[in-house]
């Protein structure tokens, strides 16, 4: 690891709005996120492969009743989403640091409302290692509330097929899906959803420079 990235790392570690369970182990915030540290009854969110996080502190501003967290391996990523946090002082944004395998001991039964997969690894040559594949969709379904929802924004055509025919073959209800997001956007969207479609990841910002278009879709797993 380089300096920069070593420094990040270790300062993140300090921050209050960062967490880092020991793994694999239950976390002591499993099923005390909103008592512990959001102190309200709000819904939550999670940002599965949040990278450096900018998505969750975008949506935490346009979303002040709504409870985030950005989800990660890598902390040095996260430090740049923390720091941003603290900044704006954006006290319903939080991260924590763990592969997405172990979620079910960060997360209690029930305690989530929306997960959000932004730009999440194509894994091309493992299926099951794609964050739309069976193992993890369990793994989702254990901890969303009945109702909570998944969405989607991805470049890679391999990942978006692959979560169209999951969503067919195992009867998710699929709420929207389009192969291109902003080339689709629906004229009465009101203003926040636009807004919400238009905070951009870094990958995102990414890939559309490169010419990539993005496909988006909202489903129901239970
Ligand atoms: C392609 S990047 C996208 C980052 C960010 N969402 C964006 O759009 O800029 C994928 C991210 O997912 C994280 N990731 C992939 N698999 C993971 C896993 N099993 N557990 C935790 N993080 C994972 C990687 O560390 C990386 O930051």
């Amino acid at each position: 690891m380089g300096k920069d990235k070593l420094r990040r790392f270790a300062a993140v570690k300090e921050f209050p709005n960062f967490f880092e369970p020991e793994i694999p182990k239950e976390y002591h915030m499993k099923g005390r996120w909103r008592s512990d540290y959001f102190k309200n009854d709000n819904p939550i969110v999670l940002e599965l492969g949040c990278g450096k996080g900018e998505y969750s502190v975008g949506l935490a501003q346009h979303f002040p009743d709504k409870n985030f967290i950005g989800v990660d391996i890598k902390g040095s990523r996260m430090y740049i989403g923390a720091v941003q946090a603290l900044e704006m002082q954006l006290k319903n944004v939080a991260f924590c640091r763990t592969k997405i395998d172990f979620i079910n001991d960060c997360f209690a039964e029930n305690e989530v409302d929306e997960i959000w997969l932004t730009f999440s690894d194509p894994q091309r040559k493992k299926p099951n290692k794609r964050l739309t594949a069976p193992p993890f969709i369990n793994r989702y379904r254990k901890l969303l509330k009945p109702g909570g929802i998944v969405q989607l924004k991805t470049d890679s055509d391999i990942l978006f097929e692959y979560t169209e025919e999951q969503i067919k073959e195992h009867n998710y209800e699929c709420l929207e899906l389009t192969w291109d997001l902003y080339g689709e956007l629906p004229e009465n969207l009101d203003q926040t959803t636009k807004d919400i479609f238009h905070i951009k990841t870094h990958y995102e910002k990414l890939f559309t420079a490169k010419g990539s278009v993005i496909k988006y879709c909202k489903f129901r797993i239970h």
